[in-house]
């Protein structure tokens, strides 16, 4: 059997992933959270895994860098990469929701402007209601939008709603549930059913473990 690439995020999801993986029966022995490496190896499941940027995941696996990945669902919507999603880890759950300063209403009778780091997320939420909006992307701290003027609302991750909460904000709507999802290369699964197939249900399995 060929190693298998795994691309993980080394974020907020990586002990949670591990611990699944660990349960699993795949570790990666000289992976430290403080480690600068990025390649790490479980040479007795063959596989490889090369920790990356959480954004850039749906990227490595579907450029085919990396047969498997573990994603946020958020990625994947704003990537819409061309990968099979395989199976919902149910780790680092939070939602996407549109937010304001408070009191702040959504108007339909002018172009509203959201500012986010899931610019195509926002564009397809607001197209899906029949109000076309512009969008500001932004890479992080996007609540200050509103603030300062940048733009009238945001559409950005909320998890325990003490950012939106601190800056004066609040949810206007709900836009989905996020959680952290395992995707796979298209022509990987094509070429090395066999060795992904194993691989997920040894997740599964770890998995169904946990929800006891
Ligand atoms: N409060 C949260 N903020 C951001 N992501 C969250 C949060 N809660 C859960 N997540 C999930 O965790 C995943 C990984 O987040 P992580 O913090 O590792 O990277 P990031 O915030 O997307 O990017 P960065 O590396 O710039 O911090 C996200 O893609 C999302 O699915
Ligand atoms: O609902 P909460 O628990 O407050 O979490 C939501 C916040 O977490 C994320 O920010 P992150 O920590 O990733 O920093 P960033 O703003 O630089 O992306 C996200 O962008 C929100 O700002």
């Amino acid at each position: 059997m060929a190693y298998l690439t795994l691309a993980l995020a080394k974020g907020r999801t990586l002990d949670s992933t591990i611990e699944l993986l660990e349960n699993a029966g795949i570790t990666f022995p000289d992976l430290q959270e403080e480690s600068r490496k990025l390649i790490f190896y479980d040479t007795e499941k063959q596989i490889k895994l090369i920790a990356v940027k959480a954004i850039d995941v749906p990227t490595y696996v579907e450029k085919g860098a990396a047969d498997i990945g573990v994603s946020g669902k958020d990625n994947i919507l704003e990537a819409q990469p061309e990968v099979y999603e395989m199976l919902d880890l149910k780790l680092g759950k939070c939602k996407f929701a549109v937010a304001g300063i408070k009191g702040d209403t959504l108007e339909k009778n002018r172009k509203l402007t959201i500012a986010s780091k899931y610019p195509t997320v926002a564009k397809k939420h607001f197209e899906r209601k029949g109000q076309p909006v512009e969008t500001v992307k932004l890479n992080g701290s996007v609540e200050l939008a509103p603030l300062i003027g940048l733009a009238d609302f945001i559409v950005d991750i909320v998890e325990t709603g003490n950012t939106i909460k601190e800056n004066g904000l609040e949810v206007v709507e709900d836009i989905e549930d996020i959680s952290t999802r395992l995707i796979v290369n298209k022509a990987s699964y094509a070429t090395k059913s066999q060795d992904i197939n194993s691989f997920i249900s040894k997740l599964q399995s770890s998995l169904e473990g946990s929800a006891i």
